[in-house]
């Protein structure tokens, strides 16, 4: 989005205050549903934070009480220093955003982004030109939302949940109604401006391709809740438990033992690591790019064969689902991509060896999370 001339008066850019807001012990029953169980999170000043999880995991219901259109059982949310829990919506100081865009049919895109200024007519219309500049939609001030594209009126939307200048942007979903290149484009110029004008923005998504590609934070939900926080990096790295593995990018698992000699393996294959002391068996972690088709066999090490099963041509790389050869029942989904050498091997019904290098291999001990 544009830069725009005027000075977006945005309360003080982002500062390092580590719990700028902060949630604590927050429950919430719908019934004799505990739809939110004990969350503690705290977001940074002018951090973007990602609550990602399945649906169901009660991300929306978190965003609604930061809201204040939803009233926790239990808890406190504290922005700023503020006791906010107990604050009406429109004292909490945010702009939302939802995924329906939620714009009044019957105005005009001016007089929607117009709908919370209170401000004498002249300064009103010259901020809503600065706003409808800064998401793009000069001269679309007196369209109606029916005469735009769904991305068009997502950004009417923003402009509105901005036009206060809030403290905090929460958006729940913003981006899931939109179409593939739509949704990319808005996404990266929704990130930029967030950076550019230091809000601190929470946002709902169970699209993880999405949350690691916008978040600073990512706090990654289950059933009510929290599994992990972490930068993007650190979820898709060094998950913390077997369900953010899974949930988060393509998953491997491979059992593995220990054996006499203290170390670990999977069938014919050792990763030269003990398991922690009282463990006997685990299970392995990685992604597909940290699997290596070889072109060539060496005995030993983390080196055993394998079978192609199926490969799908992914664009930039082939993702190919390859069997044990030793325990067939074993599946791994490899990503090798063309300048690598394995890449031609990858032909259905082909023996290739396979190296996992070690240091990528994370282990969960069985038993545990
Ligand atoms: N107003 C309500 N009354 C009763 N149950 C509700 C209400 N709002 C949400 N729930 C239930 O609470 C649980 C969590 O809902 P929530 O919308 O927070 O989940 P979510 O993670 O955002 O999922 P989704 O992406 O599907 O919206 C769900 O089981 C949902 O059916």
């Amino acid at each position: 989005m544009k830069q725009t001339d005027f000075p977006l008066s945005v309360p003080e850019l982002a500062s390092p205050q580590a719990d700028w807001l902060r949630i604590e012990g927050v429950s919430k029953r719908f019934g004799s549903t505990l739809v939110l169980d004990q969350i503690d999170l705290t977001v940074r000043r002018g951090e973007f934070l990602c609550l990602l999880g399945p649906s169901g995991c009660g991300k929306t219901t978190l965003l609604r009480v930061i809201a204040g259109l939803e009233a926790q059982d239990g808890g406190v949310v504290v922005m700023g220093g503020r006791d906010i829990g107990i604050l009406p919506p429109a004292k909490r100081d945010y702009g939302i955003v939802f995924q329906s865009y939620a714009l009044f049919p019957n105005l005009t895109v001016a007089e929607n982004v117009a709908y919370a200024l209170k401000l004498p007519r002249k300064e009103r219309s010259a901020r809503v030109a600065q706003l409808l500049q800064m998401v793009e939609l000069d001269g679309k001030q007196e369209h109606y939302p029916a005469q735009l594209s769904g991305g068009q009126q997502q950004r009417v939307a923003l402009a509105r949940a901005l036009a206060t200048s809030p403290s905090l942007l929460l958006l729940d979903e913003p981006l899931s109604a939109l179409d593939a290149r739509v949704r990319d484009n808005l996404r990266q110029e929704l990130r930029s401006l967030q950076r550019r004008l230091g809000i601190t923005a929470i946002m709902v998504t169970h699209d993880q391709e999405e949350a690691l590609a916008i978040a600073d934070t990512i706090a990654v939900m289950a059933h009510g809740r929290i599994e992990q926080v972490g930068t993007p990096e650190q979820i898709y790295r060094e998950p913390a438990t077997r369900f953010v593995a899974d949930f988060v990018g393509c998953a491997n698992w491979l059992p593995v033992h220990q054996n006499e000699a203290g170390l670990v393996t999977a069938g014919d294959m050792s990763f030269g690591l003990s398991l922690p002391v009282g463990a006997r068996a685990a299970t392995a972690f990685c992604r597909p790019e940290d699997i290596c088709v070889e072109p060539h066999w060496s005995a030993g090490g983390s080196m055993t064969m394998a079978i192609v099963e199926r490969v799908d041509f992914l664009g930039g790389v082939r993702r190919a689902v390859l069997t044990l050869a030793a325990e067939r029942h074993v599946e791994l989904t490899v990503d090798v991509a063309r300048n690598e050498p394995g890449y031609e091997l990858l032909v259905p019904g082909q023996r290739v060896p396979v190296s996992i290098a070690p240091h990528k291999v994370r282990y969960f001990v069985d038993g545990a999370a």
